[in-house]
């Protein structure tokens, strides 16, 4: 399956783009819908014709009666029964089918698209509406093929088919059936078009505003409790669903008027036809089994037409579905391939040189001119004032934002040509805003490290000071740790994600305040496991506790938006 590299945007466009594999089973969905609804027409078409020439057979005495023949439109009646039902039913398999898939290769290109923006071009989207969009946007624009294109194409088709039959007959009411057609499937959606569009769009921003505040109300219950602003976010809530309530009620009216509208105008043309078949009939030109055939077509005729203004709510819907989704994943700026590019080897040291960044949409740079190395198999304290940018050197290391200037390289290769997962297999981080996933704790464990055994878990978790706990919970490690670890104290879940880091077995270990939340002698305890377990491990410990420095060779302070030094050239005893 190749996925669509540039935008969604442009409705059909971007749903053309998007269903290049599947096209010819989606033509076959509307196939079809196409000989289902050719089906019903012919149904009604033939029982018009059988009902009225029995009728016509039964007045007009024995003979008239003797020489009607009524077995080949009762076959063709319980043909066309059968076609319809046959149609219908392979018409939902299939493109149901071919919606499904549609919906399967949206999801991809989405989590394609996203996950390359993670965590720096995710900063400023809001989860609830991020996953909104995901599922409810990906829905609207998959329904496109169903809910739009498939109506459309299937009005298109058969009612150029249906003009065409009614063309054998009489052609003033071929062409009053084309005009009606037209008035009703074309010109009746155009018109209820951009109110359409408008309501829609009311709609999908109430929507996605209740979507991330539901998000953040639950994620974040406890705290809105604590400060007392649960009761303000229900309000909020209600304010934004009676908003959303409206236009959803105000498209339900515009809908049905635009349907209205339509069942009017096929009661129009069906009684024009009736007039014009009349006419024709007494001029000789039509039997008269023919006139309750031509007017009970023009009814069968117009179900095609019937649908289409939902369908073309459901285009308005699509097309912002994809605008959405195209504004929550701009293509991400492409790395630099590097043909062949090394990955970094032994010695793993990190060297930065002259390096200044600022974060996007802020003035003051968090580095400026920075310079650091540390060697492999170092441990080193990374202090400073809250708010410096110690944590912003991980950003850096993994690629999430790139530097304004300057270079770092680690084990002798450029960090900017290598991609997050690369530095993943070196460096292990156990982040300050680190986070425990819905599972047990075997589960988060084993996210690590799959294949990790037993003995392995058993020692990290001893060096992570987390053994006694371990053993304490009636269920050991198949204890269910809660969502974001919240069934754990945030010291032992932070040691959950030293563990983790640990786990890995990576020749770097970045620890971001490793031993918050610790009373002292843990806190002792755990640097003492984890130096001793990781004497060849290069250690960078970011902390504002100086009882961890002692543990540490040495200690750099970030200041000025610079790396100094900060201790003695070796602080170990
Ligand atoms: N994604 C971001 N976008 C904009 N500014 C950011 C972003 N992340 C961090 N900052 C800012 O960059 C500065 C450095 O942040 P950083 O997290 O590196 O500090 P820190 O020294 O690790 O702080 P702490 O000790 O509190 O963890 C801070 O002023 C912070 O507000």
């Amino acid at each position: 399956m190749t996925m669509p590299q540039d935008s969604l945007a442009g409705g059909a466009q971007g749903f053309f783009r998007l269903s290049v594999g599947l096209r010819w089973r989606l033509a076959l969905g509307v196939g079809f819908a196409c000989a289902a609804a050719l089906a019903s027409f012919g149904l009604l078409f033939l029982s018009g014709w059988l009902l009225a020439g029995a009728a016509v057979a039964g007045l007009g005495g024995q003979a008239v009666a003797r020489a009607f023949n009524i077995v080949l439109p009762a076959t063709g009646v319980r043909f066309f029964a059968m076609v319809r039902i046959l149609a219908r039913y392979l018409e939902r398999v299939v493109a149901h089918d071919g919606a499904l898939r549609l919906g399967g290769h949206l999801r991809a290109w989405v989590y394609a698209r996203l996950a390359p923006l993670a965590p720096a071009g995710l900063v400023d989207q809001q989860g609830g509406d991020l996953l909104g969009r995901f599922v409810s946007d990906t829905d609207k624009v998959a329904a496109y093929y169903t809910d739009v294109a498939l109506p459309f194409l299937r009005a298109l088709l058969c009612g150029v088919v249906f003009v065409g039959v009614f063309a054998c007959f009489t052609l003033p009411a071929a062409a009053l059936l084309a005009a009606g057609l037209l008035l009703g499937g074309v010109l009746v959606p155009l018109l209820a078009g951009p109110a359409m569009d408008r309501l829609v769009r009311v709609e999908a921003e109430q929507q996605s505003h209740i979507q991330a505040e539901l998000a953040q109300t639950l994620q974040n219950m406890g705290e809105y409790l604590l400060l007392d602003a649960a009761s303000g976010r229900a309000r909020l809530w209600q304010v934004q669903q009676a908003g959303m309530d409206k236009a959803c009620w105000k498209l339900d009216v515009l809908e049905s008027a635009a349907r209205g509208l339509i069942t009017l105008i096929t009661f129009a043309t069906a009684l024009g036809v009736l007039v014009l078949a009349v006419n024709a009939c007494r001029a000789g030109q039509l039997s008269v089994a023919e006139v309750p055939m031509l007017v009970l077509g023009v009814l069968a005729a117009f179900d095609v037409a019937a649908p289409l203004p939902l369908a073309r709510q459901a285009a308005a819907q699509a097309k912002l579905a994809t605008m959405r989704l195209d504004a929550a994943c701009p293509p991400s700026a492409p790395r630099p391939v590097v043909q062949g590019a090394d990955l970094p080897h032994a010695p793993y040291d990190l060297v930065v040189r002259d390096l200044s960044f600022a974060y996007p949409k802020t003035v003051s740079p968090v580095l400026q001119n920075a310079n650091l190395i540390i060697r492999q198999g170092e441990h080193v304290g990374l202090i400073g004032p809250s708010g410096i940018g110690k944590s912003s050197l991980i950003n850096l290391l993994f690629g999430f934002y790139v530097p304004d200037s300057g270079s770092i390289s680690f084990g002798g290769v450029d960090v900017s040509t290598l991609c997050a997962e690369d530095m993943a297999a070196f460096v292990s981080v156990a982040a300050q805003d680190f986070h425990l996933f819905a599972g047990t704790l075997r589960d988060n464990l084993l996210l690590a490290a799959p294949h990790a055994t037993e003995q392995e878990l058993a020692d990290v978790l001893e060096t992570a000071q987390l053994t006694q706990f371990i053993q304490s919970l009636p269920q050991g490690l198949q204890t269910w740790v809660g969502n974001d670890g919240l069934r754990l104290s945030g010291g032992q879940a932070r040691r959950v994600a030293v563990a983790q880091a640990l786990l890995r077995g990576t020749p770097w270990l970045v620890l971001d305040e490793p031993t918050e939340g610790l009373d002292a002698p843990l806190e002792q305890a755990l640097m003492a496991a984890l130096v001793q377990r990781c004497e060849r491990t290069t250690i960078v410990c970011m902390t504002h506790r100086q009882a961890v420095l002692p543990f540490m060779h040495r200690v750099i302070r970030v200041e000025d938006a610079c790396f100094r030094p900060g201790g003695g050239s070796d602080m170990k005893s």
